[in-house]
């Protein structure tokens, strides 16, 4: 059995996540894997012909779309390291884009992959504060300031929440 196919990524633990950029349970969606290198969050992905702006290269809504929920995804991914606990416990947290404030600082090849790394800079409440580089053939081609709202808890959960999943 080939090890590598048995890795858990965050989104792997998102119950009925159908979001665009990181719902395992969208046919359609970007399919992001995000995980942890030291205090970082590392996500590497490869784009498609359709996801560019000019051609080659890559559309700057996708970027901030990977970023965005890149960024959510290790919100989550914090908070329960913050607890000692694994992701595959309760509760359930879920976290939304409050912002997020992306500068574009060069091109990015649509034809390479591309590598985001984030970092949590703050945490007060529910809310995380994050920075997320975006990297490109090894040069830095965005950055991003993310501010990430804790909007789920399955502890707290009153069922009537429309971030529910
Ligand atoms: C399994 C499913 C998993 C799916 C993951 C999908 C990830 C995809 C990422 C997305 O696309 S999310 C969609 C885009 N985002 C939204 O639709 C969010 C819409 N906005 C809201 O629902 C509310 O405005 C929000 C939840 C963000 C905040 O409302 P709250 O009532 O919870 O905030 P509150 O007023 O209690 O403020 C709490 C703290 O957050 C801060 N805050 C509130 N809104 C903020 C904001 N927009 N930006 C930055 N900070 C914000 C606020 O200042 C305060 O900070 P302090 O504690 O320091 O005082």
């Amino acid at each position: 059995m080939n090890e590598q196919n048995d890795k858990k990524y965050f989104q792997d633990y998102m119950n009925e996540n159908v979001c665009f950029g990181c719902g395992i349970h969208n046919d359609q969606g970007l399919h992001i894997k995000s995980e942890w290198d030291g205090e970082e969050s590392v996500c590497v992905w490869e784009s498609e012909e359709k996801y560019h702006g000019w051609s080659n290269l890559m559309n700057g809504g996708v970027m901030a779309t990977l970023i965005d929920c890149h960024c959510m995804c290790t919100a989550m991914a914090h908070a329960y390291k913050l607890e000692g606990r694994a992701l595959n416990t309760m509760p359930e947290y879920r976290y939304a884009t409050g912002t997020l404030n992306v500068k574009y600082l060069k091109p990015t090849s649509n034809n390479d992959p591309v590598e985001l790394r984030a970092k949590v800079t703050e945490v007060k409440g529910k809310k995380t504060v994050m920075h997320c580089g975006f990297y490109s053939l090894g040069e830095k081609t965005a950055e991003a300031e993310v501010i990430a709202i804790r909007v789920y808890d399955s502890s707290q959960d009153s069922g009537a929440n429309v971030f529910k999943s």
